[in-house]
């Protein structure tokens, strides 16, 4: 297994070892020794699931308080996935990376509290899992638009599927900094 930093500090790239023989392939998706690895917690409490089809972009997402953590991977197919950095105070506040996750290469990617989160499909569907080191708290669920022009995201599709709460979400600039994490707090 191979870690690797992103251009924004905190977020983790994972590439777990994968095993091949001529009946399929192995891994391990998740093992609680990594909670050695810097910056990977071992305390995930909740496991989500969801399938979208191509064009589908979910996000972006943030709680706060109960901030998540989030390890996130790709079952079946291949998204675009995307974390910025929405920390108060934050040096890389408002800043964002991203990276093509699918089932092709299995990568992971550990997102810390305090970022916002999205994806969108690429492939004909996908199924995206992830684990969260905070329990759902739907009443301290933000959005933040996926298309913000501050943020300047270059998703891959320029049309994509929302749901209604991520089409009407405020820029981040619009959110009060009060209802945002705080940097280095979180
Ligand atoms: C996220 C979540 C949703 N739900 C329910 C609420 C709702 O009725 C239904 C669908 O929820 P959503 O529309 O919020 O699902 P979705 O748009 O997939 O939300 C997810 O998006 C990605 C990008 C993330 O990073 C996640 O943290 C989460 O916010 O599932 C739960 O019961 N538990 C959960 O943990």
């Amino acid at each position: 297994m191979n870690l690797r930093g992103t251009r924004l500090q905190g977020p983790v790239m994972i590439e777990p070892r994968i095993f091949r023989d001529e009946r399929g392939y192995f891994l391990e998706t998740w093992n609680q020794s990594r909670s050695g690895d810097p910056g990977i917690p071992s305390d995930f409490v909740q496991d989500n699931l969801s399938r979208s089809a191509k064009g589908v972009l979910r996000g972006l997402h943030y709680q706060h308080p109960a901030a998540q953590g989030k390890l996130v991977m790709v079952l079946q197919g291949e998204v675009y996935d995307v974390a910025v950095d929405i920390r108060v105070g934050s040096p890389t506040f408002g800043q964002w990376m991203g990276l093509t996750l699918s089932s092709a290469d299995h990568r992971q990617l550990y997102i810390p509290p305090g970022f916002a989160h999205g994806f969108v499909v690429t492939s004909e569907f996908a199924v995206f899992m992830y684990k969260c080191t905070n329990f759902y708290r739907p009443e301290f669920e933000g959005s933040v638009a996926w298309d913000d022009p501050d943020l300047a995201i270059e998703w891959p599709v320029s049309s994509p599927i929302l749901a209604a709460k991520d089409r009407d979400a405020p820029r981040l600039r619009a959110i009060p900094p009060d209802r945002l994490p705080a940097w280095p707090e979180i």
